[in-house]
């Protein structure tokens, strides 16, 4: 199939989930031209529309990636940071996504599966309402590595902590104390992240309730991160003594992010659940002249 470099109808939307917010470009067919260069110019916040990221959302079976999933799922989460790199996975995208399906009528309200890179992911859509979101996320993988994070002139040890995508925990005194997060936190041992890492910040707000600050691999600080936000949930279980892989209950902790709250549940099967908001803000159609240059 021809792939589109000029188009008068490219239609775009803009969502977020706890403001951690993506350009998102309906494809059904797979065949708009998404070069890296493209996606950061989308992305960017003064000269394209602005996000964190971009969900391009394609049918499982026009995906190459995706083809061996498209009997269990018909959707396909291609997500992209802001840089344009391509990652497995974005726990505030796939609920955004996951609206955006239903608003388009693309699926019926109640259990929906959404393939990734990461796997498939099972959403819950309740019916007619435009409330809280719920995603099965699956189990996080814990390596006994000895991580540290660098900001400035501190450093912590920090957990590692992978949720289809990697991610470093550090737990602080005081959020403060990672700075302004313009660029991203140093850490070693570096062989443990090859393709970097999502660098989570977290703090202690009560009883199984934390609130973390992020700095997003490809995208730098961010208002929230789902994936990040659950490895938090993990990591603060462990560190307070709980798995509910011994206890056989399931524990949830509130996760507080600059923008909003998440709640992540984990399974005596070790599998975890994330709950949280997902809008769609504005929908548009992007200007074919600008799209020449951003695909030059
Ligand atoms: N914001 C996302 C994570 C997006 C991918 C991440 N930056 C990475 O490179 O792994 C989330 O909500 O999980």
């Amino acid at each position: 199939m021809e792939r589109v470099r000029t188009t008068a109808q490219l239609a775009f939307l803009k969502g977020h989930g706890t403001e951690n917010d993506f350009v998102i470009v309906p494809d059904p067919d797979n065949t708009v031209d998404l070069p890296a260069s493209a996606v950061a110019a989308l992305c960017d916040r003064r000269a394209g529309i602005g996000g964190d990221g971009l969900l391009h959302v394609v049918r499982s079976a026009a995906h190459p990636e995706a083809r061996t999933m498209a009997g269990e799922a018909e959707w396909f989460m291609d997500y992209r940071n802001a840089d344009g790199s391509t990652v497995e996975m974005c726990g505030n995208g796939v609920r955004v996504f996951a609206r955006y399906l239903q608003r388009a009528g693309l699926v019926e309200d109640g259990d929906i599966a959404v393939a990734t890179r990461g796997g498939v992911k099972q959403v819950h859509l309740a019916k007619g309402d435009d409330g809280d979101i719920t995603v099965s996320m699956g189990r996080a993988v814990l390596p006994e590595d000895g991580v540290t994070v660098t900001v400035g002139g501190r450093s912590w040890p920090a957990r590692n902590v992978n949720m289809g995508n990697p991610h470093a925990v550090a737990f602080v005194e005081d959020l403060e104390h990672a700075g302004d997060l313009y660029t991203a936190p140093a850490f070693s041992p570096a062989a443990v992240y090859p393709t970097g890492v999502n660098v989570e910040f977290v703090v202690d707000r009560g009883e199984r309730h934390v609130a973390m600050r992020v700095h997003e691999r490809g995208a730098g600080e961010t208002r929230s991160c789902g994936t990040g936000a659950c490895a938090v949930a993990v990591a603060a279980a462990r560190r307070d003594g709980v798995d509910p892989s011994v206890t056989g209950a399931p524990v949830t902790y509130t996760v507080d992010v600059l923008g909003g709250r998440l709640m992540i549940t984990e399974r005596p099967d070790g599998g975890i659940e994330m709950t949280g908001p997902a809008v769609i803000v504005a929908a548009g159609t992007i200007d074919a002249d600008w799209w020449e240059t951003a695909l030059d």
